[in-house]
């Protein structure tokens, strides 16, 4: 198959179907397990979404591989092929979905020799459907998206996660990156509590960057091929190419202040998430 359209179009119905298992279950009282660290957290419903997700996709295209959030945090190993494989996150801010902070999303990318062929998310409080195919165009709810094309850092809006890690290293390298775009100076720095949604609001030209440092591959592929196709620029944190399994990523809305971003901040360490021993987002481990 050349062309990905039939996926696309099945991923977005499902996507939407699954959607409502979130809103069902967003008001109600949800029992938190903890994976990584204190402030990286799995419910029931992050659990069951990626099971309805896999099981329809797989049910139509038995072939397909999965990379999905909740099944590597079980032990599945996470390996990216040449293979058509569909990578899941089922709850994309799951402390936005516990606390009811109106920002949750389904992320659903797919890749074929291991290039990124489409994306959606689905900002299911919003009722929001992002979603891009390479070289199609994005759009949100069918209209096409564009971004700002803001060239000059001084004016831009930066979204930005704190992320879940919790040692020294990594918030005082956090901390200091955002003070540092502060005094540049930015007109502000954002964070919206889900990568995904962050990146889509770069696709919208509502922010002019977004950089993170220590999310994976199911946070950011889907909006990654969506900033790409709203006419963003995607790179790793340190100005190289964009590698989705990297954990570093800046989406910018051009490629001056992509690189500007990449100048001014640091990176803290953290494995790829295809490292074989990396068990960063494994249930249980601390
Ligand atoms: N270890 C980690 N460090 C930083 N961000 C992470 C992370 N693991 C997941 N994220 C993602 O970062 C954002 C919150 O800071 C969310 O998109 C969250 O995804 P999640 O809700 O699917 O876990
Ligand atoms: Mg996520
Ligand atoms: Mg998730």
């Amino acid at each position: 198959m050349a062309n990905w359209t039939d996926c696309l179009n099945f991923g977005i119905s499902i996507a939407k179907q699954a959607s409502e298992v979130v809103l069902s279950a967003f008001q109600q009282h949800k029992e938190v397990k903890l994976k990584s660290s204190p402030a990286d957290l799995v419910t029931e419903t992050d659990q069951r979404v990626e099971k309805i997700l896999i099981s329809a996709i797989r049910n139509r295209y038995p072939q397909h591989r999965f990379i999905g959030e909740e099944s590597v945090a079980a032990g599945e190993r996470l390996e990216l092929t040449d293979s058509p494989t569909w990578i899941i996150d089922p709850i994309d801010g799951t402390v936005n979905f516990v606390h009811r902070f109106p920002f949750v999303a389904i992320s659903i990318a797919f890749t074929f020799n291991k290039q990124i062929q489409f994306g959606i998310v689905y900002s299911c409080v919003e009722d929001k459907l992002f979603y891009a195919q390479r070289g199609g165009g994005a759009f949100l709810n069918g209209e096409p998206l564009y971004v700002s094309g803001q060239q000059d850092i001084s004016r831009c809006v930066v979204v930005t996660e704190i992320g879940a890690e919790r040692d020294d290293v990594a918030l005082s390298t956090t901390t200091s990156n955002i003070c540092r775009l502060l005094k540049l100076p930015v007109h502000g720095v954002r964070a919206l509590g889900t990568a995904a949604v962050d990146m889509c609001q770069v696709a919208t030209g509502g922010a002019d960057a977004y950089y993170h440092i220590g999310m994976h591959c199911w946070d950011i592929a889907a909006s990654a091929i969506i900033v790409q196709e709203a006419g963003g620029v995607v790179m790793d944190t340190d100005g190289s190419e964009f590698d989705m399994m990297s954990r570093r990523v800046i989406a910018a809305s051009s490629a001056t202040v992509a690189d500007r971003i990449a100048q001014v901040i640091q990176a803290f360490p953290c494995c790829r998430d295809d490292e074989d021993n990396c068990r960063c987002g494994a249930t249980g481990v601390n």
